[in-house]
This record gives C-alpha cells, structure tokens and sequence, in this order.
C-alpha cells in the first residue's frame, strides 16, 4: 500500500469514524430530545388528568354545595360555556328546545308578559311544547290531554327541574297547581329513593276545600308512578290521615290539621324535598304566619326545594318569604309587580247603599240567570258566615236552591255543596272568602260581590273562579261607602284590566287602608284581627 493509499485509508476510516461518533451523538442527542418529550407528554398528560380530576370534583362539591353563591355562579358559567347542552341538576334542554330561534322566545317573552328576576342569571329558555320537555312518560302522557303548557308551566318547569326555590306568580286559572305539582313528582320518581315511605313533597295550602282539590290533581300523577299522596285537613276524624301519613310520600295539608298532627309525633317531615306554599301570600298573612314557621322549622333547610306559587304577591309578605327560601327565582306572568287581575273577566262595579243589597241582589240574579242563562253557574260571595246565613236564607224564601259554603256548616255540608255546584247539580252557590281562592269550579260564568272583601287581592282572587283556563266570565261587585278605603286599590285593579271605572267610585278618592271593614267595625271590636282570617273565615 503506498504512502498515499494509506493515508486516504486512514482518512476514510477517521472519516468513518467521525461520522459513527457525529451518528452516536446524534442518536444519543435523539434518543434524549424523544426522551424529553415523553417525560414532558407523560407530565403534562398526568397534570392533565389531574386538572381534570380536581375539576370533576369540584364541580360535583359545587353542585351538591347549593349554598354557596360564588359556587353557583361557577356551575352557571359552565353552563354558558356548555352552550345548547344547558344541563343544571335534574334539568336538560331539549335540542329541539335549544333550536328554537331566539326571536320566537322573545316573542313568547313579549306576548305573555313574562318577567323572570334571578340574581344568578340562569336564563333558561321557555318550554314552548310538552315535546320540550322529557317528563317521566306516566306523567307526560298525562298533561298531553293539554295542547301546551300554560305562560307559567313554560317558564317555571326548567328552573324547578334544575333544583331552584322559586316563586311562581301568575294570574287566577292559569294552571298553578300542575306548575309546581308536575316536576316534584317527576323529580321524586327519577331521585330514586321515592319508594321509600317518607313525606317528599308537601303542599301547604289555606282551605280544606283547595287542599282537597289539589290532592285530587296530585293523585292521579301519583297514582300513574306508583307513589301514595295523601290529603290532610281538620274537620275529619285524623285516625285514617295517620295511616295514611305513614305510607304517603306526598301530602297536601292544611296548617292547622298539619301541626294538630306534628304535635302529636305522627309525622315527620324531616325528610321533605319539596315544600309548596301554595296561595303563598295567604300563608304568609298574620293569621298563618307562626304556623307556617312551625312547620317550616320540621323540615330540613339544606334539602329542601321551596315553593311559593300565587295570584297576588303584596309587597307586605315578600320579605317574610325570603326568610324561608334559598335565592328564589321569581317568575311572574302578566305584569303582576301591580296588583292585577285576569283581563278574561268582565268587571262591572256599582255602587250602592247598603240597605239595597238584597234587593239589588235578586235583581242580579235575574240579570244573570234567566232565560237564556237559566242554567249559567252563579257564585256570590259575602263577607261572614252570619252574613252568608241570612243570604242564604233569604233566598231560599224568594225560591233559589241555593248551596252554601261557609265556616257554619259541617266539613260534610261543605263538601257536598262544593261538588253539587262542580258537578252541576245546583247553579247558585253562596260563599265566605273560604271559596275565595285556588278552587277550579268549572263554567262559572258570573261571580257576584254581595259584599266587598277585606282587600283587593282577596277580590282579584274571588272574581278569579270565573274565566279560568282561557274561558271569559263576569264579575259583577256592590261597593257601598263602608268599604270607601278600598276604593283606590280597586280603580287601579279596574284601570289595569281595561275595566270601566265608574264615577261614583273615583268619588272616594284614592286612599286605601288595609283589613278593615266598615260594615263589621262592631264586630271587629270583639275579635284579635291579627287571628281572626284564621279562626273565622279558614281552616
Ligand atoms: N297546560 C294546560 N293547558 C290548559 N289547561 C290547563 C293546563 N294546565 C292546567 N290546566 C287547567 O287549568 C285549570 C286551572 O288550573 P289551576 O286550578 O291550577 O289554576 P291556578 O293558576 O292554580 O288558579 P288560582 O290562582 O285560582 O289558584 C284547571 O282546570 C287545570 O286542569
């Protein structure tokens, strides 16, 4: 090999050599970068999973923690973030729901007056269809028999699906009791202990008559998924309600029974999920107050949904309700911040002297129920029982067969002329404030004042038996000079309704005091006004 050749040789072999150790480095250099890279994949896919795993239990701490309003907003902002799958406790929206386009449920918002206060802006959209709304199928063939839910339905189902307190305002016969009574039944079917025999759910309500009805809507949705619902109120023997209590996963109570009950150990409410006052601002009143926060307190505060559902929502009651509830969602139907009644009802005011009131009530009768409408559903109401006995009296003398409710008669007396005049088998019913609220008489197509209640929210709920569920109907009032004070409350009512206001009325000027009545002022010496709604005209 000459000189030259071995050089070359050499060179080629550093050459080769050097290209093995660049080769090695590289390798090496490689095999490092790959190992850096897994090392930084595995640490980031591991500080991943543990975002992850903080973020999943501390939405699942904040969803079980309702407590917390800086939580809430967070599970909120997911929401938002979650876009069209809006998903908040037992509630999920419907992609047919989330396509609807805003416009249609602005003008859902816009037609039915709809206003919706939430302090934690949930913003859930309206079901505009029972198709909206994925119902247990019991209970969802059972309200198909409707063509749609009513303004209030639409608007408090979602927001009571997701577990919040709300108070439901909306006008009389606008289908309350379904609102509330729907998703706690579906609720309890779907939290899964429902078997289980405790009371769930409890709706307070202020007369036996509306707590019977309210049993009556409630228990065919019981009945259809396997639930017991029961219903409690005085003036019946209580072996059979203890029983029943026993067995019963939803109850319907008057306060007064409720507590006779309460004291006596034979119910525990310990477990309740789902608490409903419903006429809440009657609850409310002096007359019911401490009862209420007697019964309230049995319950357990952190598990308990709070309802408050109502026609009329006075200012005078709202602060006492937000003492018993969690960050309600207020959900009011109709511009009703004014005291304001169904538009469906024809109001027609007299004014008059007292002395012509039985005169002028035969007169009425004639008017409304002859002829043609001989057999039109007339319901009259006074004030007192005394007052409705010698009404009732009286007319039986002038030949009307005439049914009565008030606090004289026995619960038997009371029940069976309430059915009577349901089911049509008497066409004139006579009435304290017992029949002023909640009850769902059909076709009633006149409600005549013979005496003017001690507020006028007690008037927009008695003229409020006629013109329920879409239906018209005529309220026809005698106004005398003893309840002068009232006259204001009632021009802003008769202004609100589009309502001629007649001249004599402006005459008493605009003042108005509260629960008084001129015509009783004898009367009132004798009795505690802040017990006596309770003792004389309810429950
Ligand atoms: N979605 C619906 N569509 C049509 N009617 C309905 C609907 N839901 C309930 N109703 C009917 O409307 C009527 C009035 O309902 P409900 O008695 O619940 O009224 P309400 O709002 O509680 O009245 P009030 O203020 O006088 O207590 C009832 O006969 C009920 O069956």
């Amino acid at each position: 090999m000459s000189k030259k050749e071995l050089k070359d040789k050499k060179r080629v072999s550093e050459d080769d050599s050097n290209v093995d150790t660049k080769k090695h480095k590289s390798d090496k250099k490689e095999h490092k970068v790959k190992k850096d890279k897994k090392e930084k994949k595995d640490k980031k896919e591991k500080k991943e999973k543990k975002e992850k795993k903080e973020k999943k239990e501390k939405k699942k701490e904040k969803e079980s923690n309702k407590d917390s309003k800086i939580e809430k907003e967070e599970v909120k902002e997911e929401k938002e973030n979650e876009e069209e799958n809006v998903v908040i406790g037992g509630y999920q929206q419907s992609k047919d729901l989330a396509n609807v386009p805003q416009s249609d449920i602005d003008s859902f918002y816009k037609e039915n007056e709809v206003s919706v206060e939430d302090s934690q802006k949930y913003n859930l959209r309206p079901l505009l269809s029972f198709s909206h709304l994925s119902l247990k199928p019991e209970i969802q063939s059972e309200i198909s028999k409707f063509p749609k839910p009513t303004p209030i339905q639409s608007v408090s189902w979602p927001y009571l699906l997701s577990g919040r307190d709300v108070i439901g305002v909306a006008e009389t016969g606008s289908g309350k009791t379904f609102a509330f009574g729907v998703p706690a039944i579906d609720q309890l079917v779907s939290n899964g202990d429902a078997k289980r025999k405790s009371v769930k759910v409890l709706v307070i309500s202020p007369t036996r008559e509306l707590a019977s009805q309210t049993y009556d809507n409630l228990i065919i949705l019981t009945n259809k998924v396997g639930l017991e619902c029961c219903c409690v109120y005085g003036g019946v023997p209580k072996q059979e309600q203890r029983n029943q209590l026993r067995n019963s996963q939803v109850v319907v109570a008057t306060p007064g029974r409720l507590l006779d009950l309460i004291n006596e150990q034979s119910v525990d409410l310990s477990q309740v999920q789902y608490l409903v006052l419903d006429e809440a601002d009657r609850m409310l009143e002096k007359g019911f107050e401490e009862d209420i926060k007697n019964i309230i307190n049995q319950t357990n505060s952190r598990d308990r949904q709070t309802l408050m559902f109502t026609a009329t929502w006075p200012k005078e009651v709202r602060e006492l309700a937000s003492t018993f509830m969690r960050d309600p969602v207020k959900v009011s139907i109709g511009n009703r911040d004014e005291l304001s009644a169904n538009k469906r009802i024809t109001q027609i005011v007299e004014v008059i002297e007292p002395r012509q009131k039985d005169r002028k009530l035969l007169e009425l009768l004639r008017k409304y129920q002859s002829g043609a409408k001989k057999d039109d559903k007339v319901l009259i109401f006074a004030l007192y029982k005394k007052e409705a006995s010698r009404v009732e009296n009286n007319l039986k003398y002038n030949g009307y067969d005439v049914a009565a409710i008030h606090g004289d008669l026995s619960q038997q007396q009371r029940t069976s002329a309430l059915n009577d005049f349901k089911a049509g088998k008497s066409n004139l019913l006579l009435a304290t404030d017992v029949a002023a609220r909640g009850l769902d008489i059909p076709n009633v197509k006149t409600v005549i004042n013979l005496t003017f209640p001690l507020t006028v929210e007690d008037y927009v709920h008695r003229i409020g038996r006629t013109g329920r569920a879409g239906q018209t109907g005529t309220a026809h009032t005698l106004f005398t000079d003893n309840e002068k004070h009232l006259a204001g409350a009632l021009v802003n009512v008769l202004n609100g309704a589009n309502q001629p206001v007649p001249e004599e009325l402006k005459k008493f000027g605009t003042h108005t005091k509260r629960k008084e009545h001129g015509a009783y002022g004898a009367f009132f010496k004798d009795v505690d006004m802040s017990k006596k709604p309770k003792k004389v005209t309810f429950d």
